[in-house]
């Protein structure tokens, strides 16, 4: 340690951040092209926030972020914050799988050091690209004392997200995240930081799941339903061998019969069946329109479709029973 700012380690992964187009304005362009440092040299005064050291674990498109870098990365966290030369960790990731690596994150972090994760909506070629700013504020917020014991963040466009609660709402527009039903953390302006809440549920140290013991996780499917839509995609995942189905259920976790029963055929079968909401928010409230208690299904509570699929993945290697899986839904 040079001095008395906090040491932080930035592990970059890709996306838009390290996006490169041909132009300044143009719509295409190609994630995870530009390295860690070339992004640390982009931000003016960023060195005046904390030590930084840049770490490349991967330089790939969110839409290919896989369990295997997730491991590798959530390995790297863990024995970077174990060491007391390191005070917070910052991710940089592409946008579109951005919560599920946070939530997984927010899981499996044996620390509550803080950990804060971040992208960008345009590549670094943009006119009026964001990402400088957005990595020097989650730089900001790493280094921040304040930030321990809040769990896996999200900083984006100003905004600290919980990574529980955060989406991806907006394709294109730079205020794409948002944290649709239990709002926001707090906010980080040109990096000064007010915290409003601690997040919900249980993360990090409290959390019983531990990246030590897992190598590779369970193989679950996400289900999308729709009106009249068939029950051939249940089928096909069972006999897939799938140890877990989540779906994206119309309004509070429903499908249509066929869908159901379908359901029950793979719960029978030994496979953990979530259902879950294709809506921005909201409770999927157990036993509502479907019996949960008499299929053997469980209810998302209030956890997204991806983010579903991420602690089923989890709970999976832990145990098959669908109480206790249920009361992990509804405290995590
Ligand atoms: N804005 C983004 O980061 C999305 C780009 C890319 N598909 C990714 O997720 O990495």
């Amino acid at each position: 340690q040079k001095n008395d700012l906090s040491n932080v380690v930035i592990l970059a992964t890709g996306g838009t951040i390290a996006g490169v187009g041909e132009t300044g304005a143009q719509a295409g362009y190609t994630s995870g092209q530009v390295g860690i440092e070339t992004m640390i040299n982009s931000v003016p005064g960023i060195e005046k926030l904390a030590n930084l050291t840049g770490k490349q674990i991967s330089n790939v498109g969110s839409q290919d972020m896989s369990i295997k870098i997730w491991l590798k990365i959530a390995n790297r966290i863990n024995e970077l914050l174990a060491s007391e030369d390191v005070d917070g960790i910052v991710i940089t990731h592409g946008t579109d799988t951005l919560e599920e690596t946070a939530f997984f994150l927010n899981l499996i972090v044996k620390s509550d050091k803080p950990v804060v994760t971040t992208g960008s909506m345009r590549p670094s070629t943009a006119v009026s690209a964001e990402g400088p700013l957005n990595l020097y504020n989650a730089v900001a917020v790493a280094a921040h004392p304040d930030s321990k014991g809040r769990g896996t963040m999200v900083v984006l466009n100003d905004q600290i997200h919980a990574a529980r609660a955060v989406t991806k709402t907006n394709t294109n527009a730079v205020q794409a995240f948002v944290s649709p039903f239990r709002g926001l953390l707090g906010s980080v302006i040109y990096g000064q930081i007010e915290f409003y809440r601690k997040p919900f549920g249980v993360h990090s140290t409290e959390s019983i799941f531990s990246v030590d013991d897992i190598s590779s996780l369970p193989r679950v499917d996400i289900i999308y339903a729709a009106a009249d839509s068939s029950a051939d995609l249940i089928d096909l995942s069972i006999k897939a061998g799938v140890k877990g189905i989540v779906i994206a259920g119309v309004g509070n976790g429903n499908m249509n019969t066929a869908m159901l029963e379908a359901c029950k055929k793979a719960v029978n079968q030994g496979i953990v069946v979530v259902r879950s909401t294709r809506l921005p928010s909201g409770y999927v409230i157990r036993n509502a329109e479907v019996n949960d208690d008499e299929i053997g299904t469980i209810a998302s509570d209030d956890l997204n479709t991806a983010k579903s699929r991420v602690l089923l993945m989890l709970c999976l290697h832990e145990t098959k029973n669908a109480k206790d899986i249920q009361e992990i839904f509804y405290n995590y």
